[in-house]
């Protein structure tokens, strides 16, 4: 196994995820995430209920990522307007809104009935 580019595609990725951040919908997951992590401290959660959650925003975190890269290379393929290209950006985000909504649905299992 070669170290040197080893660390050098992790470096890369890391490069891939901070220009990432710079997106505003990265950026709302970032922070929604922020906020579930303060809420479940405060709330006081259980190894399995933490790992459901951390597995969860990881999920939410890595679709954005393809989504963005995605966008990324239907911008390069298709400049102009191309309804294949919409087809394309439009089910990634579609990819990520289904993350999104079943990371509500287990937030809203995991501490409903232990805020109610
Ligand atoms: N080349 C294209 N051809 C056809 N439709 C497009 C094209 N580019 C964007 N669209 C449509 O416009 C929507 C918004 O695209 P836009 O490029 O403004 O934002 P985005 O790529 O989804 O995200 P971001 O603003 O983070 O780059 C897309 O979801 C898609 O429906």
């Amino acid at each position: 196994m070669n170290v040197r580019k080893f660390f050098r595609s992790f470096r890369y990725a890391m490069e891939g995820i901070f220009t990432a951040v710079n997106e505003q919908n990265f950026r709302f997951h970032l922070v929604s995430a922020i906020i579930v992590i303060i809420a479940g401290v405060l709330t006081g959660l259980t190894i399995v209920e933490w790992s459901i959650i951390v597995l969860i925003i990881f999920l939410v975190i890595g679709a954005e990522l393809i989504n963005t890269a995605i966008e990324r290379v239907v911008d390069l393929a298709s400049p102009e307007f191309h309804p294949i290209a919409k087809q394309a950006k439009d089910i990634a985000a579609g990819a990520v809104l289904v993350f999104a909504l079943a990371s509500v649905i287990i937030g809203l299992l995991i501490f409903l009935p232990k805020w109610l």
